[in-house]
């Protein structure tokens, strides 16, 4: 055996194979090769998907189809068909791609690899057996798979999926998409954050900017919604939302009668202020707390996250800090929630910020219109005229959820 095959094979050592003399084949060693140089040919994928039969679909997000597949070494796979709208060059792509397989986390997707066919660029990701969160979640049958410990792990461990993302991996991405059905889980109810870098390996131009679907309505942090402000206080203050909804059980959404025509961001927090805030954990799961404290700190946790100043969110190392520590430390009071299209007053001495918005002038600008939430979205695509050209196309991308792309 060469050099550089023997190399491969003391690679893929730990691989359980077909049934050669040796263990593995000629063949084998050579795909496995290719593997670690992360790419794919196209007739593996094709192979593996039963040629994208439609029963193989896995569902369909804004970035185009997913399929399962099943590789020769018995890995299951999800594969995204990115569509064809992206401008991005094949060298981009496949620099981002080779990039964002690094990123290796227990909390996080697995991207296998990529592959690139013509104008096809797919997406080789490991395949996560359950549904998306949302789908337990918010579904009257399954959510009783979620227990409130379950509960509690999943917001502990996409809190972990975050911190790595933003502070650990190679280099800070945010992902400014978190929500429930970015959420998948495994076979052992261990949450993973999905679509992470999907800004890189999909940017927008400035037509499709224009174009194309609205970002996560409910998910998405106003400073980066109306003025295209990002950082990584935008996944935070998401993180913060999808927290909230582990614990109510309630979609973000203004049209839910259990908010009394509000919003659930401001439901909570004004039960929180009347000490009320056990009212609002999900009756599903009520019974099986056995530590109150825990539920209370994931609810100051998520109104720290969700407030309107993003300098007043926690990090996500503070954050995991808050879940880990028993009995809980001292925590911050949370202050307002941030609502797109609301106004927030700004507390404690003013520190410099890079966002500004007339908001901050007005000392009395504490009032937040819940009625108009559900528009807000639409408004702010028009409001985001008058900003820089680059807040411009990252608001406006978001308003379909597909992200603009990450500062490098
Ligand atoms: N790695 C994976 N393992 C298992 N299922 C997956 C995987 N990735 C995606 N899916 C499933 O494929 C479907 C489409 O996923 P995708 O991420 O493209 O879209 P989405 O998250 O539903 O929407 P959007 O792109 O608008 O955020 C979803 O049902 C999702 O649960």
């Amino acid at each position: 055996m060469s050099k550089s095959k023997n190399f491969f094979y003391n690679l893929i050592k730990p691989f359980k194979f077909g049934s050669t003399r040796e263990g593995r084949s000629e063949d084998d060693i050579q795909n496995l090769a290719t593997q670690e140089q992360r790419t794919f040919s196209y007739e593996t994928l094709v192979a593996a998907t039963n040629n994208f039969q439609a029963f193989n679909k896995l569902g369909e997000g804004g970035f185009g189809p997913v399929y399962k597949g099943k590789l020769n070494d018995g890995r299951e796979i999800a594969v995204k068909k990115l569509s064809h709208g992206s401008s991005q060059g094949k060298t981009q792509f496949v620099a981002e791609a080779k990039l964002l397989t690094r990123v290796q986390h227990r909390n996080v997707v697995n991207l296998f690899g990529y592959c690139i066919h013509g104008r096809e660029k797919l997406l080789v990701y490991e395949y996560v057996p359950r549904e998306s969160l949302d789908k337990f979640l918010f579904r009257s049958k399954k959510k009783e798979g979620l227990d409130w410990k379950r509960r509690f792990d999943i917001i502990n461990g996409v809190a972990r999926g975050l911190l790595y993302l933003h502070e650990h991996s190679h280099n800070c991405i945010i992902h400014r998409d978190i929500k429930a059905a970015n959420i998948l889980l495994d076979e052992k109810w261990v949450p993973k954050i999905a679509d992470f870098g999907l800004a890189r390996l999909f940017p927008e131009d400035e037509t499709h900017v224009n174009t194309r679907v609205a970002g996560t309505h409910g998910y998405m942090a106003p400073e980066y919604l109306m003025h295209g402000h990002l950082s990584v206080k935008a996944d935070v203050y998401s993180y913060g939302v999808l927290v909230l909804e582990l614990i109510t059980g309630h979609r973000n959404s203004s049209s839910d009668p259990a908010f009394n025509g509000d919003n659930l961001l401001n439901w909570a927090y004004k039960l929180y202020k009347k000490g009320r805030w056990l009212e609002m954990v999900d009756p599903t799961v009520a019974s099986s707390v056995e530590i109150t404290e825990q539920v209370e700190v994931c609810i100051r946790v998520s109104l720290l996250c969700t407030q309107g100043d993003p300098q007043l969110r926690p990090t996500m190392a503070r954050v995991v800090l808050m879940l880990s520590k028993k009995p809980p430390s001292h925590m911050e009071e949370p202050t307002r929630p941030g609502i797109p299209g609301s106004r927030y007053r700004r507390t404690g001495p003013r520190s410099h910020t890079s966002f500004t918005t007339d908001d901050e002038n007005d000392s009395s600008a504490s009032h937040v219109d819940s009625s108009n939430y559900d528009t807000t979205i639409a408004t702010a695509t028009s409001s985001t005229s008058s900003a820089t050209r680059t807040s411009s196309a990252t608001a406006q991308a978001d308003l379909r959820g597909k992200r603009p792309m990450l500062p490098s």
